[in-house]
């Protein structure tokens, strides 16, 4: 099992002082930087682009940061992205019209790749797929909004989703996405989650760095294949 890794969502974040928070995260404990973006067009919210990225970057900010495209098309902006400092980009399958080309685009940039999962969307996706991904992103809500409650079945899904990396015999990484907090993030991780993406549970609060330490206490006692 590879360490386990907590992503704030600056979703969630105040943004009209987002180089201090995401300052301010990291120094509180968080491993990487979760970037959510959205177009109003495959999700319904519009949030920010590449040049929100760089201009964390050119703040100063080094940790990793983990895009999220939740747009249509997805590849005119995976140069974009990986240019303005992204280190992963992932993307909905859905939305892209050749998701193996996606994936490729993604590396030669440069950048790790993952492919998204709605929570309706199956797993055979992953079918041709997995030899070629550096982690999957497990959606536990509906994309498009932080604050929503994790969805239970999520759960199981996690579990196969960690069979399958399992019998891929790859070190690829299962990040999960939506309601993770304090109270549920020792059972995510036992269903077989490594890097943990949370946004309202850590913004929220005023001491960032006690939200991130209770849940690294939580992650301590989980029981882990
Ligand atoms: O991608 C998304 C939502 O579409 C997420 O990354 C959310 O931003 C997570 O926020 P919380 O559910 O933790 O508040
Ligand atoms: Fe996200």
């Amino acid at each position: 099992m590879q360490p386990l890794l907590i992503a704030p969502s600056i979703l969630s974040a105040d943004f009209a002082r987002l180089g201090q928070e995401v300052e301010e995260v990291l120094q509180a404990g968080a491993d990487l930087i979760h970037f959510d973006v959205m177009d109003n067009h495959y999700v319904p919210n519009l949030t920010f682009g590449p040049m929100i990225c760089s201009a964390l970057r050119n703040y100063g900010i080094k940790a990793d940061i983990d895009v999220h495209l939740m747009v249509r098309p997805v590849d005119s902006l995976i140069g974009m992205f990986a240019e303005a400092g992204a280190t992963m980009i992932s993307f909905h399958p859905e939305a892209s019209d050749h998701v193996d080309r996606s994936v490729q685009l993604i590396r030669q940039a440069g950048c790790k790749a993952g492919l998204v999962l709605n929570p309706a969307t199956p797993l055979h996706y992953l079918d041709h797929m997995l030899d070629k991904l550096d982690y999957v992103l497990l959606m536990s809500v509906n994309p498009g909004f932080g604050g929503q409650s994790f969805i239970p079945s999520t759960l199981d899904k996690l579990r196969q989703v960690r069979q399958r990396v399992r019998e891929s015999g790859r070190a690829i990484r299962i990040e999960i996405d939506g309601g993770v907090k304090v109270d549920n993030i020792r059972a995510i991780a036992e269903a077989g989650a490594d890097m943990f993406v949370s946004g309202s549970a850590i913004f929220n609060q005023p001491d960032y760095g006690q939200v991130i330490q209770a849940m690294r206490q939580e992650l301590a006692q989980a029981e882990l294949d």
